[in-house]
């Protein structure tokens, strides 16, 4: 374990607790507002999927839950209670884990190593301290295979492992690691059809795991495939906070497509005669 994670959070995962709450939060950049009364809960066991086109302000919201800037309206809220981040290392200490899409991975070092960078386990003290390789190569291994993620070798550079697969090793780094909360930014955004679906899976998988997950994409197809509810953000503004009970792949489909405006565009587009 890194010794940042759990400082402030209870380990405990309960299923349907809320873990981070956002109670109508709003951010500027100067004159620029990239956010307005976002509403989000992220509970143990499930995966919040917050959907968006460029510009919708999916980036803003993530940068506030992981520390990187802090909201300027409202209160964002983890275990309860009112928190506001001014380093990703504070979100972390509070158990939450994001996972970027383009991955903070050293490229020709070895699966293994990337899985422990800057939580390299050692043993004795400096200046002696040495890396417990064989501890760390078995952990690794042993962690990627209990998500079920199987690496041809845990040598091998991970700059020769596909995009899915790097995700599902930063994915199962974040659990090893006691995240309670992961964050994944578009995850299967620059990944085909196959790869995606690796993704999906290792996402369900930490779901099961109780881990709280939000999911951010612009992909309906895929996010009904994991989640549990669903926020469309426009313009920083939610348009659309469902539940999956109350919302089909149809509806989210064609509110991401742009709703009511694209049925207006569509008579405005109208050939004449047809
Ligand atoms: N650092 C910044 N300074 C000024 N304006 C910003 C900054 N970051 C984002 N914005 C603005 O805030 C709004 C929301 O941007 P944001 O990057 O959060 O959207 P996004 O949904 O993540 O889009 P994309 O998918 O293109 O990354 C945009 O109008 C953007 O120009």
């Amino acid at each position: 374990m890194t010794d940042t994670l759990h400082e402030h959070a209870d380990p405990e995962l309960h299923e349907g607790e809320k873990l981070v709450e956002m109670v109508n939060v709003g951010k500027t950049y100067g004159a620029i507002r990239a956010l307005k009364g976002i509403n989000l809960t992220v509970k143990a066991g499930e995966v919040t999927c917050v959907l968006g086109d460029n510009g919708a302000g999916k980036s803003t919201l993530i940068k506030i839950i992981s520390g990187l800037h802090p909201h300027n309206e409202g209160e964002l809220l983890v275990d309860g209670k009112p928190v506001s981040f001014s380093s990703p290392r504070e979100s972390l200490a509070h158990g939450i884990a994001t996972v970027y899409q383009d991955l903070a991975v050293v490229s020709l070092m070895e699966v293994w190593r990337n899985f422990f960078l800057g939580s390299e386990m050692t043993n004795g003290t400096y200046p002696f301290a040495g890396l417990k390789i064989r501890d760390m190569k078995r952990i690794a291994d042993e962690e990627l295979r209990k998500m079920g993620i199987v690496v041809k070798d845990i040598d091998q550079p991970i700059g020769t492992l596909s995009g899915g697969q790097r995700q599902c090793v930063a994915i199962a780094r974040a659990v090893y690691f006691g995240a309670r909360v992961l964050i994944l930014d578009e995850p299967t955004a620059a990944l085909g059809v196959k790869q995606s679906g690796v993704v999906l899976k290792y996402t369900a998988a930490a779901r099961d795991a109780g881990l709280g997950v939000v999911f951010i994409t612009h992909n309906p197809h895929h996010a009904y495939l994991v989640g549990d509810h669903f926020i469309i953000l426009k313009l920083g503004e939610a348009v659309l906070d469902k539940k999956r009970s109350e919302v089909g792949l149809d509806e989210l489909t064609r509110q991401m497509a742009g709703g009511d405006e694209l049925t207006e565009l569509s008579h405005e587009l109208k050939r004449p005669g047809s």
